[in-house]
């Protein structure tokens, strides 16, 4: 869902707005794949509130299971795509510095990147590359026939202002959609859709409605509001008619939001930070945070760990994505959708009616 279009919405963005949905807001995206497709097993069509057992345990969101399905409609269209207008969608990735954990993500989106087909650009410059280097690559990628979009790696040094780059880059390669004019037009009630959705928000709807979770009318309450995160998932579940509340590191009483979600989004960064006591039985959990957390019974020495405490809030939450292989592998396949989308949208097509995969079933 979630991948607008400029010009008429789409069955992949704006499938079918399902009777009663807010038409043209951007829920109505969302809700209306979801509406398309049966209100899930799973869920029982229920979303937070009355999932899962009580006090039993929690049904497992596979973001890895879904993100593969997922990842094989793209191929698929990715291959019509080319046979018939002979284009090959191309990701253009660039990466400022050596941290560990950017050249890990950048190593996956590349794989996935090359195993549906698409042609991947690499622009690697060392910790000490200046402004203007990394600007003048933008540039030239932006003029570059062959990249239909464009990533930037955050975060960038120091020394290199994120929004002078960010927004260089063109609106129509902003795979992202963190430039100003889609973070704009996603804000817009019955605007016109953005180009692109931000990919790990655009992640953690597409798992809700995959489990067949309704947010209309729900308590969703967003941990964090980064430009990458929180704000845009906000932004979203809003348009989806969910009550938004978003927390931050200035807010008070933040058990006394949590006890009431219906739907929490842990997007923080502070390792199992939720407590599964601190959540109302039977909501909706899902997971962003990557930490990592010494343990010395792991092969590395650590393992990772999300933003909530998996093991108490699966014995209380309905639902709930793990932390690996959750929202992450989610956040590259809706990179690869935004791919395909601004590639499309260079060639003046319509956003791709992706096959609907089936209702997620947890375990
Ligand atoms: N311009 C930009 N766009 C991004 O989308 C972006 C970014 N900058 N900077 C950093 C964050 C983080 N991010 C992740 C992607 C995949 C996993 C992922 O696949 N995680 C695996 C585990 C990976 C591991 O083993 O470390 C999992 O959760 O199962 C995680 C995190 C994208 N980000």
């Amino acid at each position: 869902a979630l991948v607008g279009s400029q010009y008429s919405p789409s069955a992949f963005v704006w499938p079918r707005v399902a009777p009663g949905a807010a038409a043209g807001s951007y829920a109505a995206i969302a809700m209306c794949e979801a509406a398309s497709r049966g209100a899930g097993e799973g869920g029982g069509g229920g979303g937070g509130g009355e999932g899962g057992s009580g006090g039993g345990e929690a049904i497992i969101i596979s973001g890895k299971k879904v993100s593969e399905e997922i990842r094989d409609e793209i191929r698929v269209q990715t291959d019509k795509l080319k046979r018939e207008h002979g284009v090959t969608p191309g990701l253009a990735v660039v990466l400022v510095g050596n941290r560990t954990d950017s050249a890990t993500y950048v190593r996956a989106k590349k794989a996935m990147a090359e195993s549906v087909g698409f042609l991947s650009v690499d622009c690697a410059f060392d910790e000490n590359a200046s402004q203007q280097e990394v600007l003048d690559c933008v540039h030239a990628l932006n003029e570059d026939p062959r990249v239909h979009a464009i990533l930037v790696q955050l975060p960038l040094p120091a020394h290199i202002d994120e929004h002078k780059i960010v927004s260089a880059v063109r609106v129509d390669k902003d795979v992202d959609g963190f430039s100003t004019d889609n973070i704009g037009n996603l804000a817009l009630r019955g605007g016109k859709p953005p180009l692109a959705v931000p990919c790990t928000p655009a992640g953690c709807v597409e798992l809700l409605q995959r489990s067949g979770i309704d947010v209309r009318g729900k308590e969703a309450v967003v941990l964090g509001r980064s430009n990458i995160v929180g704000m845009p998932v906000a932004l979203l579940l809003q348009s989806m008619d969910a009550t938004v509340t978003v927390c931050h590191s200035r807010t008070r009483n933040i058990q006394e939001h949590i006890a009431r979600a219906d739907v929490v989004i842990a997007a923080l960064g502070k390792a199992e930070f939720v407590r599964g006591e601190w959540l109302k039985p039977g909501c909706v959990v899902i997971d962003v945070g990557i930490n990592s957390k010494p343990d010395p019974t792991a092969k590395r020495g650590y393992r990772l760990v999300g933003d909530v405490h998996y093991e108490s809030a699966a014995r209380v939450a309905g639902w709930i994505t793990p932390v690996p292989g959750g929202v992450g592998p989610m956040t590259i396949v809706m990179l690869m959708r935004n791919t395909l989308n601004l590639c499309r949208h260079s060639l003046g097509l319509e956003r791709l009616p992706l096959r609907r995969a089936p209702t997620h079933k947890g375990r």
